[in-house]
């Protein structure tokens, strides 16, 4: 045996160890979450047991970026921990989560990255059938773009709000990174048509401008259908899609990261019919209408200004007699000064719902 050889042999036993302590401690650590669910069980009534405890992913998620250490990033180790949890919660109960389709969609990586890949995929056509598949029970969550970055507010998402009595139970953002997608072996330089979605053909613009002037850009349903029909369609053809698409349809990213800007995110929210706890360090969204008049919107932001909640998004939409609005901001329904605020905007309003208090996004 040489010396390499004699080295490595000590450091690989070493990890042989570890290996069969952490596997030990993996299965200690989901018959302790078989536990949890039937205490859930036990305590339920009549209701079925919620399974599912986002304020407590998001705590036990921080803890874990907390104490870590390294030479692990915390993203990286959270990740781990993330993916731990999906499997501990799918041994409760599978979850089948609904989002915004087709596979390869960045909706379903952001399903992925915030219940981990032992949860149940169900793509939809339309942003409308995940709300309806959440609302009839079909799926236990829904995952919904609600803002990019660069596009703004996903108005239809803000709207489907007011027509299903849904709760958000958390949010989750994902870097979008956009990559031109071309069938292995095939040549930058022959490049004909290309697909995506008008979304991503936007943010990608003035890099595609610059290289590709004179070709057609061919806006699809997705970008995950611009990758399906690269790979259909064969030679010359060419999609603006993300890393899932390319893994999905086999297709090699030539050139990567072509957004226009560096930190392009977009945010998802995460719809149930759950309402969820503090977890410590949370966000709460409302509706709220109000008659049109003057300052009507100083009058109402005003009690946040006094109770000094931050505000994290106010968006306007417009209806036939009232104004209404879409805020966003810090803490949680079950805190003393938001029940405060609350209770003053409930007496401007003409209608207030609160939409969920959730734990802010912790990956
Ligand atoms: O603490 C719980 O309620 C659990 O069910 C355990 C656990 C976990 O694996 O840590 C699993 C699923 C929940 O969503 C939250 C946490």
């Amino acid at each position: 045996m040489s010396e390499q050889e004699k080295e490595l042999r000590v450091l690989r036993d070493q990890i042989d160890t570890i290996d069969r302590n952490i596997h030990e401690l993996l299965n200690k650590r989901a018959s302790c979450a078989q536990n949890v669910a039937e205490v859930k069980e036990k305590y339920q009534g009549e209701q079925s047991a919620v399974f599912y405890r986002p304020e407590r992913e998001a705590q036990v998620l921080r803890t874990v970026m907390e104490r870590n250490e390294g030479p692990l990033a915390d993203k990286e180790i959270a990740r781990l921990f993330r993916e731990i949890m999906s499997v501990c919660l799918a041994l409760e109960e599978p979850m089948r989560v609904a989002f915004l389709g087709p596979e390869g969609t960045f909706t379903q990586q952001a399903a992925m990255k915030h219940f981990g890949h032992s949860a149940h995929n169900m793509p939809m056509q339309s942003l409308k059938d995940v709300f309806r598949e959440v609302q009839s029970g079909a799926a236990h969550y829904g995952v919904v773009p609600i803002e990019n970055s660069s596009e703004g507010v996903v108005n239809h998402t803000l709207d489907l709000f007011k027509q299903f009595n849904l709760k958000i139970c958390g949010e989750v953002e994902v870097p979008i990174h956009l990559h031109l997608l071309l069938n292995k072996g095939d040549s930058m330089d022959e490049i004909a048509k290309i697909y995506s979605h008008e979304q991503s053909l936007a943010q990608s613009r003035g890099w595609l401008d610059a290289r590709y002037p004179h070709i057609d850009k061919v806006a699809v349903s997705s970008n995950a259908e611009a990758a399906r029909l690269v790979m259909q369609e064969g030679h010359g053809y060419a999609a603006v899609a993300g890393d899932m698409a390319a893994e999905l349809y086999d297709l090699d990213a030539v050139v990567k990261n072509i957004e226009d800007q560096a930190d392009n995110t977009t945010r998802f929210l995460i719809i149930g019919d759950q309402d969820v706890g503090p977890s410590g360090d949370d966000k709460t969204s409302i509706l709220v209408s109000v008659p049109d008049a003057p300052g009507a919107l100083y009058q109402l932001l005003e009690p946040f200004h006094r109770y000094e909640l931050s505000l994290t998004r106010v968006e306007t939409r417009t209806s036939a007699k009232h104004s209404l609005f879409y805020i966003d901001f810090e803490g949680h329904s079950e805190d003393k000064l938001v029940q405060k605020a609350l209770a003053e905007l409930t007496k401007e309003s003409v209608e207030l719902k609160v939409l969920g208090s959730y734990p802010k996004a912790v990956l």
